[in-house]
């Protein structure tokens, strides 16, 4: 019977820590304000920018919510980035992904200011991580951070297995683990013996995007499993990438789905917010 780690609740007291910080810097003088860019249509995006503009209005926050068409094009897009980065108004700059395809999401993501990076999707943020340096940190695993601090997780010469290796939590989880003396291991699509490998981690975060891919026996007792995964299982119910009833038994701790890493990554931006508002003012 593992310990469950309540995402949802450390994420309201997240807000209402961003709230208070929101008002301060109001006193000061200092406007925090999200711009929030959806190209397209896509139904889930649309759902996910909603629920971000609800936690900016809960926190205070000023929200400038963008809708362009699925055709937009390149220059469009870099043309309202660059506006963005230049207007005052706005502190932090959020283009929704995934972007159509014939979007180079790369090139847009370079555009954004790296002060105003509170996704921290851009190249100085992920370099600025990696060298140790303060920046912008990716909500995702910044989030994960805070709930494993919270439940009070040991790290330091800990073995830390994560599966998947993506920009935006793969990679940015690694060095976020090793900065605090975790021992890391990274494993992805082409890895050999992945349920050895999750077998060997006393903490283990999956972010690989396949449906109850991690079994009981894949985890060691006692272990603490983070699930990032956000699935639909066969009948279309939303579900993590870790078999939550079976590894249940198994785990120390263990997040679910919902109500885990979701709302941590939410209330993390909202904090990126706050942060590159005070970046910016001090600038
Ligand atoms: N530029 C950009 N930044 C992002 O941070 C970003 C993005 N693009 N594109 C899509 C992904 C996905 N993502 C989620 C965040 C919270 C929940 C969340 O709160 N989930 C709820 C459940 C929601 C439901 O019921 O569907 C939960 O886990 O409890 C889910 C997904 C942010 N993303």
């Amino acid at each position: 019977m593992a310990t469950v780690i309540d995402g949802k609740g450390l994420a309201a007291k997240m807000r209402a820590e961003a709230a208070k910080d929101v008002a301060a810097l109001k006193r000061a003088g200092v406007n925090p304000g999200l711009a929030v860019v959806l190209v397209g249509d896509d139904q889930a995006s649309a759902t996910y920018v909603r629920s971000k503009l609800r936690d900016c209005e809960e926190c205070g926050i000023a929200s400038f919510d963008y809708k362009l068409p699925a055709d937009a094009s390149q220059d469009e897009i870099l043309q309202l980035v660059r506006n963005l980065n230049d207007d005052p108004k706005i502190t932090g700059i959020l283009v929704q992904m995934p972007l159509p395809s014939h979007l180079d999401a790369e090139e847009i993501i370079e555009a954004i200011s790296p002060l105003k990076d509170v996704d921290g999707f851009h190249p100085t943020s992920l370099g600025r991580l990696v060298r140790g340096l303060p920046g912008l940190r990716p909500c995702t695993p910044a989030g994960i951070m805070v709930m494993l601090d919270e439940y009070n997780i040991e790290l330091a010469g800990k073995n830390a297995v994560i599966v998947g290796r993506s920009s935006i939590v793969g990679k940015p989880m690694a060095h976020m683990l090793l900065e605090r003396d975790a021992t890391i291991s990274v494993a992805h699509s082409r890895t050999r013996n992945l349920d050895e490998i999750c077998r060997s981690a006393d903490i283990l975060v999956v972010a690989c995007g396949i449906a109850r891919l991690v079994k009981g026996d894949w985890v060691r007792p006692g272990a603490t499993v983070i699930d990032v995964g956000m699935d639909r299982d066969e009948d279309g119910r939303l579900c993590g990438d870790v078999d939550y009833d079976d590894v249940f038994n198994v785990a120390g701790a263990i997040t679910p789905v919902p109500g885990g890493v979701g709302p941590m990554t939410r209330a993390m931006l909202m904090s990126n917010v706050v942060t590159a508002a005070r970046m910016q003012a001090e600038a």
